[in-house]
């Protein structure tokens, strides 16, 4: 099965970032630390060499700290800077924006010895749908940034949210849309919760998942559903979930939907463990 995603969705998308791109100096990519490579729109990378980036890993409390330090030792290799962060800890937001100066000082550089003025350093924030945008701007910021719907046939300024005295960013974020021949890209980004639930079968999501921590978190499955047994068989693993958890018809037999729908949920709140569902390729 191919997952084809909407070339016209990624298209725009492309263009939008293109055009916002041009206002700033450096870009923060947004990726989930459970599945940093697939959460990058490979469209795009030829984008947004044009500027200085760095990749920042969110989520990194939902993810296996382990694997999130192959993650960030696989981008800086290819000379790209990447932190992982939590965005509800204050000393990652400060590392966030120490990262950012940083990264903006050449720029800020070059202005001086052509005699510019200096002002701030400008960043745009991209990623991929619910990475975190937002909520990462308005940390940022330290306070709430009112939404601004989009207005048909109004042209809306560009804002700058100051962060800093010394660095700004774009206050609307870019969304990528993420990019999937692959199947399991698909259904790590469905897993995480980047694309909508209806685009792929959440059964077949949810057996992914028990697959790979069947591979790879076996002791987690274990602690959350009593599953000794790392390779039973995927059916009689939903059959057993959802009759230790009680997920039945009204004649008693397991509902299969609401297993997919338990799991999903232990997952994407952390129930199940520090879960990653993808290893950097050169993972031993
Ligand atoms: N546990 C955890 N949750 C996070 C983190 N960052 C963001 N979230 C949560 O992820 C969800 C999505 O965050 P948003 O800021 O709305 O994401 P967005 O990228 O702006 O989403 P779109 O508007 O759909 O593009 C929210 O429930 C956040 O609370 C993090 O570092 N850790």
């Amino acid at each position: 099965m191919t997952i084809q995603w909407f070339p016209g969705h990624m298209a725009k998308a492309k263009r939008e970032v293109e055009e916002k791109l041009k206002l700033a100096d450096f870009v923060m990519e947004l990726v989930d630390a459970r599945a940093p490579l697939s959460a990058q729109n490979p469209i795009l990378q030829d984008v947004l060499q044009q500027k200085p980036k760095m990749i920042v890993m969110m989520k990194k409390d939902l993810a296996d700290d382990k694997i999130s330090a192959e993650w960030l030792a696989y981008f800086n290799d290819q000379g790209i800077s990447a932190m992982a962060i939590n965005v509800n800890d204050k000393a990652d937001i400060k590392r966030v924006v120490q990262k950012g100066k940083e990264l903006g000082q050449a720029k800020m550089d070059k202005l001086k010895e052509k005699g510019v003025n200096p002002r701030p350093v400008r960043a745009m924030i991209l990623g991929i749908p619910n990475v975190g945008k937002s909520t990462l701007i308005n940390r940022l910021a330290n306070k709430k940034i009112a939404q601004i719907g989009d207005k048909p046939g109004v042209t809306k300024k560009q804002q700058w949210i100051k962060v800093k005295n010394d660095f700004e960013l774009l206050d609307t974020p870019g969304i990528l849309w993420p990019k999937f021949d692959d199947e399991l890209v698909g259904y790590r980004l469905a897993a995480i919760g980047t694309i909508k639930d209806q685009l792929l079968p959440l059964d077949d999501v949810v057996a992914f998942v028990i697959r790979y921590m069947q591979q790879h978190y076996p002791e987690q499955l274990e602690e959350r559903y009593g599953i000794e047994d790392e390779s039973a068989d995927m059916w009689d693993i939903f059959v057993f979930i959802g009759k230790q958890r009680g997920a039945l018809e009204s004649g008693g037999n397991v509902n299969f939907d609401k297993v997919a729908d338990l799991v999903i949920r232990d997952l994407r709140t952390g129930k199940l463990g520090d879960i990653t569902l993808e290893t950097p390729p050169d993972h031993a």
